[in-house]
């Protein structure tokens, strides 16, 4: 029997549980809430302690309550006590507490109806004292069980000593937080063993309730399933051998010990236990399931194996969750024949590219239910296959889950966690130093956003790098000296707004300025707006550079009153944007720009870093050199990064070997805001990647995979679409190859990603699609061809060229292999060829109208309509169907043959009359018209 719960003491007693809460708080027991159970001892103790109180405060109303606590439930547990200790040497302590003669607890037990258990309890305790109530359990004295029990509790008379312990301490017997519950030692005497002849059942879910087997009714058996069998097999319980084993026999079938435990029946628990230990045993029940299982209650499998009660808590909580499940299971709605429990609107997250087998395992449910569900829903899928959000959706509202795909950024963060790594650690503000901004120049087409960068760097390298050869690294530093300072100003190579936003998009916010460039003898453009709403969409503050104002008919001032209606108002207009009038050709005023781009910085912008933090950035540019390997150009935000770190950037990882700056200088560390070529990665990660350092060359490696790992799991999810029911024919009709595959090799990784951005973008029809199935910087290889021969794609380099092998390999395999160093080039010839690949559209073109005025019937052709063309033209061979009173009467039919008069024609034009025969069709109306259409193929635009 399991302990009784603080609820149920303060019920016995009579209180509320606070009361009983607050009594065992004084008494120096820890309990958690009123459903703790309490040790026998301590409830012994209480017992003692609520008596005393009664006795001492309110004698009325202590009678009143020792009436109640001496009723059912005290007698279930003083009776079993006595009876069984070998089941349960804790609830044997409670004997201790009463000391009731078995007989006076049988007495009391007998008399209650109320409380089922007690009555099993009367049994049990009746048997094991020896000192039977016989007319209720005359087979349950005799059952080896009950002589057991008699055993154990002599074994130990029945009284344990009470621990002792220092005042006031918890009681470890009743400390839920405790490894071992070491009120109850077990002698050797009282330890129950299993019956030699019982074996385990069905494996059982911890209640026994759905699987267990025994079912014998005096045995509780199984509830659900239990099997049912003879009568008068012992009791689960007590109380069970008592009253149930002398009941009839067809208890423990499907419902279980309903009829055949009688008493205890609606405690399910304890009869599955038998079924599971001992209902197929022969010979009755194993020794403890007597009387003395009922006593452990629930812990009873635990101590079937010898330990008593240890284990109770533990299976306690897996019977009860069992339990739960399978009631929710039950309650559950059938969804395609299968039955999935309600989520009830819980969260589960689940990486991208998840599988039913995925959420399976988390919300504890069969993948095969699911994959059944799914298929309920329309859609196929096999377990194992990624899916995409979309139909986790659909899926999570049929089965009341509100399933969420985390984002790409949320599991790499935890990805990092499990790696120690902190992407939101703050850096010390002791250790904060001011750092270079980063610049981006933006702009429209053509209005020298190139040519200022380039005379930028010009006049800087000859300034102050005289001789060195400037190396486009993708960004570079620059010194200024403001107000006598030597500052630096870090840009960003690559301009336009394009970049900038790409970069954005990877998570890399590393443009702290923008200059956007405005041509004054062009004013504002589209993409002037363009950048301007990037800029102020991340918060970037802009420096104008009006550019061009060596050009005849160069008109700066038009530049700043247009770009006032877009929030841009110079200081001189009394607003807070820096203009300054530059020729990029001619290097007009640079360094005015330059230093207002220190200005607009110190004005607006906290630009510290903590060059001690371990070092984090992001990827500006990564390439593939032919001597060097992999090189990343990237741009440090935080910490500094030294040569022999371990570095990670996106999918790339390795030691970093040498750092060399834009004058290809090799450096030994790079500090916040400071652009570095990285030498040592193992390939080539993406333009916009973030990169960290890692606390060795192995985790790095494990980040990097890891990564590869779940962007993989992402890609399948998108590219494999779920079929569904509803167009399968359609798309089975289809063959379902409107899907252009195409694998990108380019010369740098912002070229490559540029270019699958753009195909992205190209939109033909629903039908048609373009798949990125690989890309990568680089030669294209013969790994690129085999790819590529597999899942018959077409190979785009982008300013690059196979080896002549390859080339070779791609001829022999038909691949396609396209070069293109523009473009909008690519982009304009994989176009026309989707749209070449498009299924020809056709429309129906109704052709004539003919209406019946005569029939002729022939004993060669069958019927043949006299008719006057209408409208249109008749030719022979046609589609046609007939409309009669308006009605498409016939459909699918064909003019088979044409005549005027006597001769076969192949048309006949409107006003003019013909006859027509249409096959086997013969079932024709004068007054009926025949209609006359084609298909035609639609061209596309
Ligand atoms: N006269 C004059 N021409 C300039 C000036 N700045 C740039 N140009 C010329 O304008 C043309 C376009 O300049 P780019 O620097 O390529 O312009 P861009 O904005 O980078 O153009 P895209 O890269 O196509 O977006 C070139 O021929 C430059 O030489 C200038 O200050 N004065």
């Amino acid at each position: 029997m399991a302990k009784p719960r603080v609820h149920e003491l303060a019920k016995q007693f009579g209180v509320d549980s606070k009361t009983v809460m607050e009594k065992l708080k004084e008494m120096g027991e820890f309990v958690k809430s009123a459903s703790s159970s309490v040790e026998p001892p301590v409830v012994r103790k209480l017992k003692a302690a609520f008596e005393t109180a009664d006795n001492n405060n309110d004698k009325d109303a202590g009678k009143a309550r020792t009436t109640s606590h001496t009723a059912p439930a005290p007698a279930k547990k003083t009776s079993h006590t006595a009876a069984t200790k070998s089941a349960d040497a804790s609830d044997s302590k409670t004997a201790k507490v009463k000391a009731p003669s078995p007989r006076t607890a049988v007495a009391r037990a007998a008399m209650s109806s109320v409380n089922p258990a007690a009555a099993k309890a009367v049994a049990a305790g009746t048997a094991a004292a020896k000192k039977p109530a016989k007319k209720n359990a005359p087979k349950a004295k005799s059952a080896p069980a009950a002589r057991s029990g008699a055993k154990g509790e002599n074994a130990t008379a029945g009284i344990p000593k009470p621990v002792r312990r220092p005042n006031g301490a918890p009681r470890p017997g009743n400390n839920p937080f405790m490894s071992k519950q070491r009120m109850a030692t077990p002698t050797p005497g009282d330890i129950p063993r299993p019956h030699p002849m019982s074996r385990p059942g069905i494996k059982q879910d911890g209640n026994g309730e759905r699987r267990g087997r025994g079912g014998r009714p005096g045995q509780g058996g199984s509830e659900r399933r239990g099997r049912g069998g003879r009568p008068g097999q012992g009791s689960p319980r007590p109380g069970q051998g008592a009253q149930g084993a002398g009941r009839s026999g067809n208890g423990g079938s499907k419902w279980g010990n309903r009829s055949g435990a009688g008493a205890g029946a609606s405690h399910g628990s304890g009869g599955s236990r038998s079924g599971r230990f001992s209902g197929s045993a022969p010979s009755g029940p194993a020794p403890s399931n007597g009387p003395s299982r009922g006593g452990r209650g629930r812990g009873g499998a635990a101590g079937a194996f010898g330990r008593q009660g240890a284990k109770s808590s533990k299976s306690r909580k897996a019977a009860r969750r069992a339990k739960r499940q399978e009631f929710e299971e039950m309650k559950a709605p059938v969804i395609g024949g299968v039955r999935i429990p309600s989520g009830n609107g819980q969260t589960v997250k689940l990486p991208q590219g998840a599988t039913l087998s995925d959420l399976a395992e988390k919300i504890n449910v069969s993948a095969a239910n699911l994959v059944t569900v799914l298929f309920h829903l329309g859609e196929m899928a096999t377990a194992t296959q990624s899916l995409d959000a979309a139909t986790f959706e659909i899926l999570g509202e049929e089965i009341g889950w509100n399933i969420k795909i985390v984002s790409a950024e949320e599991e790499d963060r935890a990805l990092l966690q499990q790696f120690d790594i902190d992407l939101d650690a703050e850096a010390d503000e002791e250790n904060l130093e001011s750092r270079p901004p980063v610049v981006t120049v933006m702009g429209h087409v053509d209005h020298g956003k190139t040519r200022l960068l380039d005379t930028i760097r010009q006049t800087n390298v000859i300034k102050s790098e005289a001789g060195g050869i400037t190396q486009r690294i993708g960004a570079y530093q620059i010194h200024v000296t403001l107000n006598d300072i030597d500052r630096r100003i870090t840009f960003l190579d690559t301009p336009g707004h394009e970049a900038f936003t790409a970069m954005r998009a990877r998570g890399a916010e590393l443009t702290d300025v923008a200059i956007l460039v405005v041509a004054a003898d062009d004013g504002v453009m589209p993409q002037t707006v363009e950048a301007i709403n990037h800029a102020q969409a991340a918060n970037v503050p802009i420096v104008v550079a009006v550019n061009k104002i060596d050009v005849d008919g160069a008109n700066p001032e038009k530049v700043r009153g247009q770009l006032t209606e877009f929030g841009l108002v110079p200081e001189e207009y009394g607003g807070d944007t820096m203009f300054v009038d530059i020729s990029a050709k001619q290097g007009t005023n640079i360094d005015k720009l330059l230093e207002a781009v220190l200005l607009t910085a110190d004005a607006t912008l906290d630009l510290r870093a903590d060059p001690t933090m371990s070092a984090r950035g992001a990827t500006v540019e990564a390439r593939l050199d032919k001597g060097r390997g992999a090189v990343a150009t990237v741009l440090v935000q935080q910490g500094t990064l030294r040569v022999g770190d371990s570095i990670v950037a996106g999918k790339a990882y390795g030691r970093v070997r040498a750092l060399l700056d834009e004058n290809g200088n090799n450096l030994d560390e790079a500090t916040p805001s400071r652009p570095v070529a990285v030498l040592g990665l193992t390939s080539v990660p993406t333009a916009g990647d973030l990169f960290l350092v890692a606390s060795d060359d192995r985790a790095a490696r494990q980040i990097a995979e890891k990564r590869e790992a779940s962007e993989r799991a992402a890609q399948l999810a998108r590219r494999h679409k779920v079929v569904s029911l509803e167009n399968l024919k359609e798309q089975f009709a289809k063959s379902e190859v409107d899907m252009l595959n195409v694998v990108i090799k380019g010369d740098s990784s912002g070229s490559v990603e540029a270019l699958e951005e753009s195909l992205m973008k190209i939109e033909v029809s629903d039908e048609v699609g373009i798949q990125v199935i690989h890309r990568g910087v680089g030669a294209i290889t013969q790994n690129d061809v085999n790819l590529a021969t597999v899942d018959k794609a077409v190979i785009i380099g982008f300013n690059v060229r196979p080896s002549r092998q390859v080339a070779d390999l791609a001829e022999r395999e038909g691949v396609d292999v396209r070069y293109y160093s523009v473009i909008y080039k690519a982009i304009e010839e994989i176009e026309s060829s989707l749209k070449g690949m498009l299924k020809p559209e056709y429309e129906e073109v109704v052709t004539s109208h003919s209406e019946i005025r005569e029939i002729f019937r022939s004993s060669k052709f069958g019927n043949i309509a006299g008719v006057k063309v209408d409208d249109g033209t008749v030719k022979r061979g046609t589609k046609a169907r007939i409309m009669r009173d308006g009605v498409v009467t016939f459909n699918d039919l064909e003019i088979s043959t044409l005549r005027r008069f006597k001769d076969d024609v192949t048309e006949v034009s409107e006003g003019y009359e013909a006859g027509i025969n249409l096959g086997n069709f013969n079932d024709i109306q004068v007054g009926d018209i025949i209609e006359t259409f084609e298909m035609r193929e639609i061209p596309r635009s």
